[in-house]
């Protein structure tokens, strides 16, 4: 173990481990049924639920995420509420509205585009529809790396395009659209590879399509997470609190990387969103690009206080400004372990707040026997490369 609080041994740890399944109601990542580990400790509640897919190495990162939140609890906040993205998953345009109303209040959607067996005009559809349902919306995509370059530099300018052309505060007829206005907000890993992305924000440029590309897995399943900032691959970060090691991790991490970030879930429990929250929270503020009456709320706690203050680079920035995390994912589950409205989105915010599970949901969504077991031996796994 490193010197940071932990569980006094490996049985320790175990004995205060409950294994969670939680039934979906929307297909997400290709999965219907989303189990994690959730970790009681002296200071709350840890989450650990590394993608059963990913090795051991890469797990460990999530389960010293967990003994953090449990061990040592979240960091300084400097809000008390975070703004969240809606996420509209790789669904028919159709669906969209619907899910748009489990998301009240929120100012920036993010959908998914480059499903497999799907075409960019399916993409188009869905980020249509959006903005057809919510006028005047941000938008940001993701497309979890499936394009190839030029697919990406074909996609990114039509959905720019498409985004700018449904500009609500257009009239009718009032001629081409404007260039100028807001189109989307970012393209959230376009391609897979740092030299792809590289290449693309080259052509982005040379094309003239100012649209931000942001890195998600060439940090989160990286092993230098800042190599695709130096490289020239990407404007923005989409950083996750468990895969890279925990909150206070994911700060510094942010700090280094000196750009704008996007807090985001990996699919979490309200356990694992909280700690998702506590790291946005404490996430000093940056002017944002063009859309500062969006996010000029009054939600600081108190400005000043805090380590994370100290983190900023630039002398501008504004503790209350942050992109809209992307933890609104609380509502892909059919259940989950706290009570709904324990961790609900207001307003299109998300309450800092400590999260405590419900024993009776802990019971009724109880994993089966082999399957406790399996995350058992990763934990003890996993716990000895820390
Ligand atoms: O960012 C969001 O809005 C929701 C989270 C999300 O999209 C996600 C959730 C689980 C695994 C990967 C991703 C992703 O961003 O690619
Ligand atoms: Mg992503």
């Amino acid at each position: 173990m490193t010197s940071v609080p932990g569980p006094e041994s490996i049985d320790d740890l175990l004995d205060r481990v409950h294994v969670v399944a939680l039934p979906m109601r929307v297909k997400f990542r290709g999965i219907t049924e989303r189990e994690v580990a959730l970790v009681e400790g002296p200071a709350g509640w840890g989450e650990f639920g590394a993608f059963p897919e990913y090795a051991d190495d890469e797990a460990a990162h999530w389960l010293a995420s967990a003994l953090e939140m449990a061990w040592q609890g979240p960091p300084p906040a400097l809000r008390s509420r975070v703004p969240v993205n809606a996420t509209i998953p790789a669904v028919a345009a159709g669906e969209v509205p619907g899910i748009l109303e489990r998301f009240p209040g929120c100012t920036t959607v993010k959908v998914k585009v480059a499903e497999a067996g799907q075409e960019l005009v399916d993409d188009v559809a869905r980020v249509a529809t959006v903005l057809q349902t919510r006028p005047g919306v941000r938008v940001r995509v993701d497309a979890n790396g499936a394009w190839s370059v030029d697919e990406a530099a074909h996609a990114v300018r039509v959905l720019d395009q498409a985004v700018r052309a449904a500009d609500a505060s257009r009239a009718p007829g009032a001629g081409p659209v404007a260039l100028d206005g807001p189109g989307l907000e970012y393209v959230e890993q376009p391609c897979a590879t740092v030299d792809e992305l590289v290449q693309l924000r080259e052509r982005l440029a040379a094309d003239g399509v100012r649209v931000d590309v942001a890195a998600d897995e060439s940090i989160r399943r990286a092993d230098d997470p800042l190599r695709v900032i130096r490289a020239g691959g990407a404007d923005r970060a989409v950083v996750k609190v468990a895969p890279l090691g925990g909150p206070r991790r994911l700060l510094a991490v942010a700090a280094e990387l000196g750009v704008l970030v996007t807090v985001s879930s990996a699919l979490d429990s309200a356990v694992g969103v909280s700690a998702g929250v506590a790291a946005a929270a404490a996430l000093p503020g940056r002017g944002l690009p063009g859309h500062g009456e969006i996010f000029d709320d009054d939600d600081v706690a108190n400005p000043t206080a805090g380590d994370a203050a100290a983190h900023s680079t630039n002398p501008a920035a504004d503790p209350t400004v942050i992109p809209a995390a992307g933890l609104g994912t609380g509502g892909f589950f059919h259940e989950d372990v706290v009570e709904t409205g324990a961790l609900t989105l207001v307003d299109g915010h998300l309450p800092v707040c400590s999260v405590v599970p419900d024993p009776a949901r802990l019971a009724g969504l109880r994993a089966a026997p082999d399957r406790r077991d399996w995350w058992l031996d990763r934990i003890r796994r996993c716990h000895a490369q820390l």
